[in-house]
């Protein structure tokens, strides 16, 4: 068993850092025959949610019905088990039923058939405990975020991840220098099961963990990637690129980067379009897997993208050597900012009520003008953290700056006028990608304020 399962927190009282968010979680469950209002844990990947929803289930002898975004979550299924029939204790004698709805973002994807209102009302109106779990609180809709109670999980600090890494070494028989779990800790972006899948890698089989383990073993997988991908644009056979996917020790989402940044030398442009399409399909499945925990997925990911893009390469290979990805070390920030593109994206279409795919370019374009003549003035429209501003002026200094100094002129605003009428508090929030503080405090975002857009 991977130690990301192995370690799962049984128990609240195991989950590290986001205590506050922990404690309303396990208020909301003392309370829940009263308040009955769903419960939404959002926030970043690996910080605790879905960890936290089970084990609330577990303190409480709750039993679990996990509904997946896939076919189960219909609107006769959600009525079935949360409906108004739904009240009879079960038959394992577990009070309740604990109904977990994970990729609440999509929700209202196609997935979720029967209609996203219908599925909001019967939330609503539920006759068991709802947990929605999602990345983005951004993305949910109006209706969902009306109905239910929002709890937001933080990236978690280094010094809180370095004490749980080093309770698995000992639990494991693996004797570890410190500076080897404060490189993973620092590495892994306050994401827990990043962090304890690298240290897997870096530890399974070893009696001692040893400062310079964690950099190798990231050096040996990039000579094995570097194989995969040679393979796969001189077109190998598909049962050795498979077989050799298995052997490789990186994610299907490192393999996914090394084939994007080589496609970019391929010289025929039809064959990289074919290749970014199975790269494309490859991606959801990646994403699914990380979301619905279900790592036979990343099989279906490398054979689309690896069979994908041999095919697409006709055994030509690349124009030139096989590159790692130009931007390897940055990797982590380039995704980061992929994230971000795709979160203001959903933002503005939210709050102009553009549907995102035609938020297109020149839209994009009119509004960089707008933000880079005045970037206070939309930070307080948008809501934009100091990332997003990024992504329209291009300084993070200056956009960390602004955005400081907007949140101070909220506050003092906020301090002379106390909640008063319905802008009360709608103010930048501070988010995710902020400093992470597990010190406690979860706070609950408010929904973002009616923008005006110019
Ligand atoms: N706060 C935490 N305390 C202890 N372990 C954690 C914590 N967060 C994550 N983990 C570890 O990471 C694994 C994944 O965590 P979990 O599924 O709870 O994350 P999540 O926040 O729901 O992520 P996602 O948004 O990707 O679903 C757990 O099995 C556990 O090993």
């Amino acid at each position: 068993m991977d130690w990301v399962e192995k370690y799962r927190p049984q128990h609240l009282q195991d989950v590290v850092g986001n205590s506050g968010a922990v404690r309303q979680i396990y208020e909301w469950a003392q309370d829940w025959s009263r308040r009955k209002k769903p419960l939404i844990l959002y926030g970043k990947p690996g910080t605790g949610k879905t960890s936290s929803a089970y084990a609330l289930a577990n303190d409480m002898n709750w039993e679990v019905v996990e509904l997946n975004a896939s076919d189960q979550r219909t609107k006769a299924a959600l009525e079935k088990v949360a409906g108004s029939g739904s009240t009879t204790a079960s038959l394992s004698g577990a009070s309740r039923k604990l109904i977990l709805l994970d990729e609440a973002d999509n929700l209202h994807g196609q997935a979720d058939r029967g209609g996203a209102k219908a599925i909001v009302e019967i939330i609503a109106a539920a006759q068991q405990p709802i947990i929605l779990i999602a990345n983005d609180y951004y993305s949910l809709t109006r209706e969902l975020k009306a109905v239910t109670e929002p709890v937001q999980f933080r990236a978690l600090q280094a010094r809180s991840i370095v004490p749980r890494l080093r309770q698995i070494c000992a639990a494991e028989g693996v004797a570890c220098d410190p500076a080897a779990l404060d490189d993973i800790a620092n590495r892994a972006g306050g994401d827990m099961r990043a962090a304890v899948n690298m240290l897997y890698a870096a530890a399974i089989g070893k009696e001692h963990l040893a400062a310079g383990d964690v950099h190798t073993s990231a050096k040996d997988e990039r000579s094995t990637i570097f194989e995969l991908v040679g393979a796969t644009f001189k077109g190998k056979r598909d049962a050795d690129l498979l077989r050799m996917a298995v052997e490789v020790e990186d994610t299907p989402d490192a393999v996914e980067q090394w084939l994007e940044g080589n496609l970019d030398h391929m010289p025929d442009l039809a064959s990289r379009a074919k290749g970014y399409a199975c790269l494309a399909r490859a991606d959801e499945y990646i994403g699914r897997t990380y979301r619905r925990q279900y790592y036979t997925l990343w099989r279906y990911a490398s054979a689309v993208m690896l069979l994908g893009v041999a095919d697409a390469a006709g055994g030509h290979g690349v124009h030139g050597r096989i590159m790692p990805p130009s931007r390897w070390q940055k990797m982590g920030a380039s995704k980061k900012q992929k994230a971000v593109r795709a979160g203001l994206s959903r933002k503005l279409s939210e709050m102009t009520h553009i549907p995102q795919d035609a938020l297109r370019e020149d839209f994009f374009t009119a509004i960089t003008i707008l933000v880079e003549q005045d970037p206070a003035k939309y930070v307080r429209e948008f809501e934009l953290d100091a990332d997003e501003l990024n992504l329209f002026i291009h300084d993070k200094a200056r956009a960390t700056k602004v955005v400081k100094e907007v949140a101070k002129e909220e506050k003092a605003k906020a301090k002379k006028a106390p909640a008063k009428g319905k802008d009360a508090g709608k103010g930048k929030k501070s988010r995710d990608d902020d400093p992470p503080a597990d010190t406690g405090e979860s706070r609950r975002d408010p929904p973002p304020g009616q923008a005006t857009l110019f």
